[in-house]
């Protein structure tokens, strides 16, 4: 019996693969995670992120606009800061005159309509390297202390001129803390894109390298997820959801495209992922290699997290990711 059904009918030319094409990536799903560092005129290449800078602030400015230029309008910048405005309470974090606050507001200024997706938690700002308060005697990530110091930090992003709040921490309930310290200071217009299911991975390597702020003592596994549950980033959304997130992530992205699927089929909230530095860092290792061709590698690593169920990504890869997508 030769066959009645032939799928291959609809592969059989360009016009009609583009036409049935189930899923498309543009410019627009990007946010384009960005390095700022103390200093002037710096451009800093991160030795195991190649193509990827660490920025002055004069500097930044610069690399939003040649993304801005390309499609891209959201940015999710980090700070990469020197030990010594770094103490046990992270007290750095709320300083508007401090690099990240105020290269925030330089952004917006220069940027009106970007979108800037701050990031709380304590670890840039913490001389422990933790996302949380760390008892001194017993180390452990002292979650309801954090809550208190995680809100001031929102709220002064806030300040700022942030329009989203990240909390990438994972402490318990400060989706709910976060939401009401906004509400009770007039920013009831700044969104929440929580880091829902942030897993304890090995793929944030070169992004501790790149801001050099990997814990000084113990692991993140008390807070952050096993990579080996499904279920708990479904107990994890249910709680963000009732919080009061505007936004879900998982991170990262690619070893987590089931946890993408799955959260995508449990909310009606908008989900996000994030393409983190280690999957970046793997396919510019093989491709600086000729072990594989890194461009179309990275349109076909994009397009699965979008296939799994993001709508936004974000991803090192965003602006040459944006330039294939204009041009081909
Ligand atoms: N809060 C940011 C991270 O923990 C790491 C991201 C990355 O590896 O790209
Ligand atoms: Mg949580």
């Amino acid at each position: 019996m030769l066959p009645t059904h032939r799928p291959r009918r609809n592969r059989k030319s360009q016009v009609i693969r583009d036409m049935i094409q189930e899923t498309r990536l543009t410019a627009h799903d990007f946010i384009y995670p960005v390095f700022v560092v103390e200093g002037q005129n710096q451009r800093l290449e991160v030795k195991s992120m190649p193509g990827v800078y660490r920025y002055s602030a004069d500097r930044i400015i610069d690399e939003i606009g040649s993304a801005v230029a390309l499609g891209i309008n959201a940015f999710a910048p980090f700070p990469g800061l020197s030990d010594a405005v770094k103490d046990p309470l992270a007290r750095e974090s709320t300083n508007l005159d401090g690099l990240y606050l105020k290269t925030v507001a330089d952004i917006k200024r220069q940027f009106p309509d970007v979108v800037i997706m701050t990031d709380v938690a304590m670890d840039p700002y913490s001389s422990d390297g933790h996302d949380g308060v760390v008892n001194a005697e017993t180390g452990e990530i002292l979650n309801d202390a954090s809550l208190e110091i995680l809100g001031q930090m929102a709220l002064a992003q806030a300040r700022a001129g942030a329009d989203i709040i990240g909390p990438s921490d994972m402490m318990d309930g400060r989706v709910a803390w976060i939401r009401e310290v906004l509400d009770s200071n007039a920013f009831s217009h700044v969104s929440i894109m929580s880091y829902t299911a942030k897993y304890a991975s090995a793929f944030y390597g070169p992004f501790r390298d790149a801001l050099d702020s990997a814990p000084k003592k113990g692991d993140k596994k008390s807070y952050q997820m096993n990579p080996a549950n499904r279920l708990e980033a479904l107990r994890e959304l249910a709680l963000d959801e009732a919080e009061g997130a505007d936004m879900v992530m998982i991170k990262p992205a690619l070893s987590y495209l089931d946890i993408i699927r799955e959260v995508k089929n449990h909310t009606n909230l908008p989900v996000t992922a994030y393409n983190v530095s280690g999957e970046y860092a793997l396919i510019k290792a093989a491709a600086q290699n000729g072990w594989v061709d890194g461009e179309k590698t990275m349109m076909e690593v994009l397009m699965s997290i979008k296939r799994a169920g993001a709508d936004a990504i974000l991803t090192y890869f965003a602006k040459e990711a944006a330039e294939v997508l204009r041009w081909g």
